[in-house]
């Protein structure tokens, strides 16, 4: 079973302002808005970061509210790739991290699967690199199937 964890630590940056001058008290708004959109970089870097493969996904792995989040969880089921080593965060629950995570990647959606704190792709090109091998390829290299499927 994967496990799961809520993303929690988020503050709540205003996405938009809706004066058009920036006077020092704007300017100071804007950098407010900076610190916190760091802020959660960092939150989600360490995310991305603490365990070998990170998924992003809608729902659980248990029970994906969508079918992009639900293949990518059969995909990484049927390559073999170790569940301990599967750290997978709900994006439903935590508008914050439904957003930011997109901005952390630079890709506009759910789900994002990393490994090793890199970004692979999403559930088309998980798709793929199942059908080429070559994602059978990284999860071999990278240790992280299940000693069974090695
Ligand atoms: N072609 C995408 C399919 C995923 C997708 O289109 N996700 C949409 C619908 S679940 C999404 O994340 N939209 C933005 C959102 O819901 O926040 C992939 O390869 O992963
Ligand atoms: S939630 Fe509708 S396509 Fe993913």
């Amino acid at each position: 079973m994967f496990s799961r964890l809520a993303f929690k630590g988020f503050s709540r940056a205003a996405s938009t302002t809706t004066s058009r001058t920036f006077t020092p008290s704007t300017l100071s708004h804007l950098n407010h808005i900076r610190s916190l959109s760091t802020q959660s970089r960092q939150l989600i870097d360490n995310a991305v970061n603490a365990h070998p493969i990170v998924l992003f996904m809608k729902g659980k792995p248990s029970a994906p509210l969508c079918g992009f989040s639900r293949a990518v969880v059969q995909i990484l089921d049927v390559q073999g790739a170790d569940p301990e080593k599967i750290r997978a965060y709900d994006c439903l629950e935590d508008d914050q991290l439904r957003n930011g995570i997109k901005e952390y990647s630079d890709w506009p959606t759910i789900p994002q699967v990393y490994v090793n704190g890199d970004f692979v792709g999403g559930c088309d090109i998980l798709l793929s690199m199942h059908q080429s091998g070559e994602l059978s390829e990284l999860l071999k290299n990278k240790q992280l199937l299940l000693p069974i499927a090695e």
